[in-house]
């Protein structure tokens, strides 16, 4: 059908679509699956009824689920029109609309236009009752059970009731619940209201409750007229009293309706829909439908297991960059989604994503630090380090309350003001009956502020200072428990917040394992700086500072990616908030028992509809994720969610696909977009990644990767930053593959003159590292005669590690005959195999040698002063000036964290890197230095930072990486080539 501006709306739809959007019947209802296009046919269908119906935008009303959807549909609808009409429509949510409604003709029941919404309400228990009670509509079950299941006394809650609803009355609020309730009474009593409403349309309608159903009927009721599209698996909002009954109600009471079902699914690779439908089929009394893929089969969903929530947290992260990097950023941080069953599951993935420097946004509440019960503590913790922070002392010498208004916070810190002493101090004097006149604050708050703040604060700062001398010091842990017990947190959460507590209660437990962790991981002083003679350090064995700063820095961050507008941006959300959307990429962090289906869930079906609404927003790829224990170094152990263990265990892939030019290509076409050509996506991988999801092992008993093979990976940072190893070790992978060649050309890491010289722990020099290795070299005892020298190890890749240089080219055999066969492309027949075959590492020493042979720039004026030239490195064991160890007695671990590392222009990374990282990643170092180049390894410099000519000398063999021609290995990286690693 062409619109009166040429377009043609029926193009973008299938004929089930068709029908739908152009039914002539006054009641339609499409039911039909996720992703099958029901919110794409209600847009179209808005446009139909306006455009082709002839019926004014005004007299339209399209009710959705939440503003982001309103706003969104009326951006489609004005697109398709294209001349403004959309503007007309009236669409929002159900309590948008009511309080439209309210405001313009609310007068004629009593209520003021000015009207204002919200009130908080106490006791919960009565406010949740009310809220049912008033979300029912029509329905007269005026009974409920309180939270421990003990039923309710009606006739005291309905006293309740009309007391608050006088209280409401008086001052002229409405609670959010009150909006629509109080819209069915106008639309009942002046049906006048909406007598030009000629159609209502209905998104999400599985999700509406009782009123909702009373007020999209008296919406209508001129005319009769409603479409609605909504889904009953996706029904999630039980809780809130959505009631899946409506749609029987809808049939039975609007004969005639024309059911309309849609049963392809445009989303989804069919790996994806297959899978979410086992998911959802589990459930036998569900309504069956059909629901076919139309995209791609795609790759299997993921199934990773992993050992704590912590490695879950850095494994997705890592798993992001993978993918980003793999596609040539063709898949970019925006289109990644962690899809939560509950907010408190977020920090440790909040806490990753910041120490790597993606900006991520929360969708469906606040990042971790910004919520209000985690401020409460941090502002408690704060007071206990600091007394005189006035700022987080004003903030919560009322909450919990203690009795103390505004008006006298105000007038003590004025007074404070005055007397110069902070608020704390002032507060201490009163409370010792030191002062008395100048503030209006009473006795009985006085004496409520000495014996619920002044009293234990001052004994918890007595118990936490390391200097105290009262035997051992009370460590962050138990700070945080005693002080969540003596504030009663848990009653006032309660009290405070309702329904809403247990969320909030989560995020209080969520951090105390978060300090477990910080204890876990500062048992030492990591942050030591290299002591210099004559230069006195202060002890930093306060562990609550250091607490308190990383806190800081980490939400600092969150406030600076605020700024980030236009930054493609990874989404958190909980799945509730994820209804609706999708994203080529999505990860379901912590698929266990207790947290999907949830402990607190008494509707298991409903969980399991959750679950399957948060795998059906995936497009491409899909990743569920279940940790061991839900902390790591502890917590809890888990068990993998019965919705998921049902499945057979073809179902998932143990771990992300490896993505190769196929693989890449399927999930290109999925998207509809194009997949980058292979020597474009080689550029932009730092040399040395591994292509593979690698980085913890399938089995998550089996210790780390990376950890254990010094695999250079884009990976997370180590949670703790690594000492220095033996710089054999790193020899041995910087030589990796080059053996008997010597380098005609300089690098950066030849240039070590002119590094700068980061000082904290763990940490070392090129230069200094240079020397030491040859000095190493050195000291390893001659072969004997006829003996050729030992065979070093060509790789340290795991066996069942692809390299690099395979990706895009199907790697066989990789871990069965220890022999890596990249297969051919049919136009490099030029290269013969042999030629690249076993390629042995030259010796480091050699390499110095070989840079001895050319002239270095002249060495830059000393950054430091000379007379401090004989620092020495704190924590950092730096090897001494004549390593004595031979190589082959070197430590297995491997350094793999240089920061000398050279400053690269970060063309395709355009996240740009905090060196405040929350304390918990690497020092601050250049800003220029992308996040790649921080963790590349030593030896992935010669691929990416040559300096002088190219080329190989005859007579020695040439490296795997460099070509006849003298090409630079990264552009090796580029051209088709065959390649066959023998491991030994
Ligand atoms: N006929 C079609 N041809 C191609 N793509 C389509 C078609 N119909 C819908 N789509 C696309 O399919 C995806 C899902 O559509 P939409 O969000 O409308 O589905 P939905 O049924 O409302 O999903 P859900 O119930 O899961 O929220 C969108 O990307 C949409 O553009």
């Amino acid at each position: 059908m062409q619109l009166a501006n040429g377009n043609d709306i029926f193009k973008s739809l299938n004929k089930a679509q068709c029908r739908a959007v152009s039914s002539e019947a006054p009641t339609v209802a499409i039911l039909a699956g996720p992703g099958s296009g029901k919110t794409h046919t209600l847009t179209s269908r808005v446009v139909w009824l306006i455009d082709h119906a002839g019926i004014p935008p005004q007299d339209v009303i399209v009710a959705t689920f939440t503003n982001k959807a309103s706003n969104e549909m009326k951006a489609r609808i004005g697109n398709a029109l294209g001349d403004g009409r959309e503007r007309g429509v009236i669409i929002g949510t159900f309590h948008s609309i009511a309080r439209r409604y309210l405001v313009k003709y609310g007068r004629r029941i009593g209520i003021d236009p000015k009207l204002r919404s919200d009130t908080p309400l106490e006791p919960p228990v009565a406010r949740a009752w009310i809220s049912r009670r008033k979300a029912k509509g029509t329905s007269d079950e005026h009974t409920i059970r309180d939270k421990k299941g003990r039923s309710v006394e009606s006739q005291a809650l309905e006293k309740c009731f009309q007391e608050y609803q006088g209280q409401l009355e008086r001052s002229n609020l409405l609670d959010y619940d009150d909006l629509l309730v109080r819209c069915v009474e106008l639309l009942r009593t002046f049906p006048q209201c909406v007598s030009n409403i000629q159609t209502v349309l209905i998104d999400e309608y599985q999700d509406t409750n009782g009123v909702q159903y009373d007020l999209m009927k008296l919406f209508a009721q001129k005319h009769r007229r409603v479409t609605i599209v909504g889904d009953p698996d996706q029904s999630i909002y039980g809780w809130r009293s959505a009631e899946i009954k409506n749609l029987h109600r809808l049939l039975r009471e609007y004969p005639g309706t024309d059911e309309i079902s849609l049963e392809e699914n445009y989303r989804s690779s069919s790996c994806i829909l297959d899978t979410a439908l086992q998911v959802i089929q589990q459930d036998q009394e569900r309504y069956k439908k059909v629901l076919l893929p139309v995209r791609d089969k795609g790759t299997r969903p993921v199934l990773r297991k992993l050992k704590s929530s912590t490695d879950e947290a850095d494994w997705i992260v890592s798993e992001i960059k993978r993918i980003r990097l793999l596609s040539g950023n063709m898949i970019d941080f925006d289109d990644f989604a962690i899809l939560l069953r509950s907010a408190s599951l977020s920090r440790h993935i909040e806490s990753t994503l910041g120490r790597e420097g993606i900006a991520y946004r929360m969708v469906g509440g606040f990042k971790f630090y910004e919520r209000t019960e985690i401020k409460i503590i941090l502002d408690y913790m704060r007071v206990i380090h600091q007394p005189d922070n006035n700022d987080a002392f004003a903030r919560i010498i009322n909450v919990p309350k203690r009795g103390i208004g505004e008006i006298t916070i105000r007038a003590l810190l004025e007074e404070a003001e005055r007397s110069s002493i902070s608020l704390w101090q002032l507060v201490d004097k009163h409370c010792r009956g030191q002062r008395r006149a100048k503030t209006n604050i009473r006795q009985q708050t006085e004496n409520a502020l000495s014996g619920s703040l002044i009293k234990p604060l001052s004994n918890l700062r007595e118990r936490v200072r390391l200097d105290a001398g009262l035997g051992t010091p009370m460590n962050l842990v138990e700070l945080v428990q005693k002080l969540v017990h003596d504030l009663k947190f848990q009653d006032y959460l309660e009290a405070t917040y309702g329904a809403e507590y247990e969320s909030r209660w989560a995020n209080v437990q969520e951090f105390v394992t978060l300090t477990e962790e910080f204890m876990r991981q500062n048992h030492g002083d990591d942050e030591a700086l290299p002591t210099i003679d004559g230069v006195a350090q202060a002890s930093d064995d306060d562990l609550l500072a250091r607490f308190l700063s990383n806190v800081s820095l980490a939400s600092d961050k969150q406030t600076e990616e605020k700024d980030q507008e236009g930054k493609p941006l990874v989404t958190i959300s909980t799945i509730h908030a994820a209804k609706g959307l999708e994203w080529p990429v999505v990860f379901i962090p912590a698929v266990y028992n207790g947290s999907i289906p949830h402990l607190r869930a008494d509707d298991h079906n409903e969980e399991r509809r959750l679950l399957y609404v948060a795998m059906t927003r995936a497009k491409a790829l899909l990743y569920l994720s279940c940790p061991q224990y839900t902390a790591s170094g502890g917590g809890k152990t888990t068990e993998l969610s019965s919705f998921v263990d049902l499945l057979p265990s073809s179902a998932f892939l143990p771990k992300g696909p490896s993505f190769d030019r196929p693989i890449m290509s399927s999930v290109a076409k999925i998207l509809s977009r194009e997949l980058p050509l292979d020597s474009v996506i080689y550029k932009g991988i730092p040399s040395m990644t591994a292509p593979e999801d690698n980085l913890f092992p399938v089995d998550p008993n089996q210790p780390v990767n990376s950890h254990t093979t010094g695999e250079a990976s884009y990976g997370a940072w180590p949670r703790k930053r690594q000492k220095l190893q033996h710089p054999a070790k790193s020899v041995q992978v910087a030589e990796e593959s080059v053996e008997g060649w010597v380098a005609p050309y300089k690098t950066t890491m030849q240039k070590a003159a002119s590094f700068t010289v980061p000082q904290a722990a763990g940490f070392t020099t090129a230069g200094a590292h240079m020397a030491s290795v040859a000095a190493a070299e050195a000291s390893r005892p001659a072969p004997a005669p006829g003996h050729s020298a030992p065979r070093r190890t060509t790789s340290t890749r795991p066996p069942n590690q692809r390299s690099l240089l395979g990706y895009g080219y199907g790697v066989t055999n990789h871990d069965k005959t220890k022999e890596v066969v990249i297969d051919p492309r049919a136009h490099a027949p030029s290269i013969p195999k042999r030629a690249f075959s076993t390629p042995a590492p030259p010796s480091y020493a050699r390499r110095v040698a070989a840079h001895k042979e050319y002239q270095l720039p002249p060495p830059p004026a000393p950054a430091i002063d000379p007379s401090l030239a004989s620092h020495k490195l704190g924590a950092a064991k730096l090897p001494a000036g004549k390593p004595t160890v031979r190589r082959d007695e070197a430590p297995s671990k491997q350094y793999s964290c240089f920061s000398s590392s050279p400053t690269r222009p970060s063309a395709s990374t355009p996240v740009s890197v905090d060196p405040k990282d929350g304390g918990q990643g690497p020092g601050k170092e250049s800003e220029d230095i992308s996040p790649d180049d921080r963790r590349r390894p030593a030896a992935s410099f010669h691929a990416t930072t040559v300096a002088g000519s190219l080329g190989w000398r005859p007579g020695t063999k040439r490296p795997a990486s460099l070509g006849r021609s003298g090409i630079t290995p990264i552009e090796k990286l580029n051209k088709p080539y065959k390649l066959t690693i023998k491991r030994s």
